[in-house]
């Protein structure tokens, strides 16, 4: 029997989940989303057909509950939903942070919750899920979150214990290339290049360099040595990355990311 999915919350995640879901075969009349604002829901529905209802609705009405509001919200958004939600449903809770024992407390004993990490790729099929179970989510609840998850890219179980690692380094990640791409843009201006032309430039090596990263088996070292010649150009400028402490800055970066990502698991930012 086809089940029915509910999205509440649809910001930039919500509905990056929510047009792959659609992308990957699942019918507008399966979905269910929620939205703070009226305009949103008329956006959404405009756009993807589908239909916009209150989160105490969507709990009575689906069967699987993707919870994709920001973990400063998600406190209130279980109170509103907890009188309405029974243990035969599934809850995913996607944000940042919270744990499957913050879900769990507050809803009906028993209720199946699963902690995803997606990330924004999904937009484009290529996402990175991460995927823990609470303490009353089956195997079977893990199968059917990634048959969700999976339609718009990778998924990856870890115990709820690396959620923050992997919130990290996956969750976070795109915006650590995002930010290289950037930079690396200004220094093609300051190069003397047109700006889309750095621009194109440098979004092409990230390309090629990711898909050699994905299929060449190589590891990154060996990769990126294939670029250095002796007395090159390469490590001219990898002394500059050496002397400016990018290695350190990145590992500093994520474990400030993990550490915020443990601060938001109270709810309350
Ligand atoms: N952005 C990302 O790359 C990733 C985000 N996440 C997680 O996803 C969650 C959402 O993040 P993001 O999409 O970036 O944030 P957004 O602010 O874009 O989306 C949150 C959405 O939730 C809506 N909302 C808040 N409260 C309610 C409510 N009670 N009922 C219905 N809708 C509500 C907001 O409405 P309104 O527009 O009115 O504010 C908003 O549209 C966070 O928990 C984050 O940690 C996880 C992985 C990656
Ligand atoms: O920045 C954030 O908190 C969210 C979670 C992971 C990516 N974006």
């Amino acid at each position: 029997m086809t089940q029915t999915v509910a999205v509440l919350g649809t910001g930039k995640i919500g509905e990056a989940l929510l047009s792959g879901m659609i992308r990957a075969g699942w019918r507008p009349a399966d979905l269910l989303v929620t939205a703070r604002r009226s305009e949103r829901a008329q956006e959404l529905h405009t756009r993807y057909g589908v239909e916009s209802v209150s989160n105490p609705e969507a709990a009575k009405a689906a069967d699987i509950l993707i919870l994709a509001v920001k973990p400063q919200d998600m406190g209130k958004l279980l109170d509103e939903l907890a009188p309405h939600v029974t243990a035969d449903r599934l809850v995913i809770s996607a944000a940042a942070g919270i744990t499957t024992t913050f879900i769990e407390e507050r809803l009906t004993q028993g209720t199946p919750v699963v902690r995803v990490m997606p990330n924004t790729p999904v937009l484009v099929d290529e996402g990175m899920s991460v995927i823990s179970a609470g303490s009353h989510a089956t195997g079977a609840h893990l199968t059917t979150t990634e048959e969700i998850f999976g339609g718009v890219g990778k998924t990856l179980r870890v115990p709820e214990s690396q959620q923050d690692a992997a919130t990290a380094l996956s969750g976070s990640g795109p915006a650590y290339f995002y930010f290289l791409v950037e930079a690396m843009t200004d220094a093609g201006i300051l190069l003397g290049l047109p700006r889309a032309q750095a621009h194109d430039l440098i979004v092409q090596a990230a390309i090629g360099a990711a898909v050699m990263l994905r299929d060449s088996g190589e590891h990154p070292v060996k990769l990126r040595e294939a670029v250095t010649s002796p007395a090159g150009t390469t490590i001219s400028a990898i002394r500059e990355l050496e002397n400016h402490g990018v290695r350190a800055a990145l590992i500093a970066a994520l474990e400030a990311a993990r550490d915020r990502s443990r601060e938001l698991a109270s709810g309350n930012g």
